[in-house]
């Protein structure tokens, strides 16, 4: 049942399924043989990297950032505020970043530039989501699962006002919601 918040569905839980899969073969390929550290970027990530990690079938290391610019609204705040750093150094380890979704790529360019500095040997993203119409900062997205339109999504981690992360498809929420939420 859809959530009465919510507008229309952009990506079923099937849709997303499908793209998981596709991005685990596609990682399974390129880092057969390599012990790749994936770092998923908390708290949008969160969904997309439990799904995804249990469709590689060769072990797999997981460390966690929680970083944040949202705060919880729909647009960036262009500050990119490290809330929770790794446990484990990247030097010298092939780095997969494991996001939700690239929007302007304010996060992800800080991102690689940090991790260029911690002198990590590759640096790749994988993104369930690329929304590149709204993109503000030049980044690459090696592994995209599911093309974005510009809107402001939510579900499957995703949040608005740190609601709706739960969700398992990914749409659009209703314009009185955040008409609502203005005060
Ligand atoms: O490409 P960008 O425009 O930088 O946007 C992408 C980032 O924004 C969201 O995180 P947010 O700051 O909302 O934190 P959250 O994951 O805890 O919700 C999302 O999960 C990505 O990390
Ligand atoms: O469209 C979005 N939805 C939720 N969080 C986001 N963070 C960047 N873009 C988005
Ligand atoms: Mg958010």
């Amino acid at each position: 049942m859809m959530n009465q918040d919510m507008q229309k569905v952009l990506f079923s839980e099937e849709e997303i399924a499908q793209a998981n899969h596709n991005l685990a073969q596609q990682l399974m390929t390129d880092y057969a043989g390599k012990n790749p550290l994936f770092v998923c970027i908390l708290k949008g990530a969160i969904v997309f990297l439990t799904d995804l990690m249990r469709q590689l079938p060769q072990s797999a290391e997981i460390d966690f950032m929680d970083v944040s610019s949202y705060n919880g609204q729909t647009s960036s705040s262009g500050q990119v505020r490290i809330l929770k750093d790794l446990d484990v150094s990247v030097k010298g380890r092939d780095v997969v970043f494991v996001e939700d979704i690239i929007d302007t790529g304010i996060t992800l360019k800080e991102l690689t530039q940090l991790f260029k500095s911690r002198q990590a040997k590759s640096i790749k993203i994988v993104a369930l989501l690329d929304k590149e119409a709204n993109r503000q900062q030049n980044v690459h997205v090696d592994y995209v699962g599911l093309s974005c339109p510009d809107e402001f999504v939510v579900g499957y981690g995703m949040d608005y006002q740190e609601c709706y992360r739960n969700l398992p498809y990914i749409g659009v929420l209703k314009p009185e919601v955040y008409s609502k939420a203005e005060y």
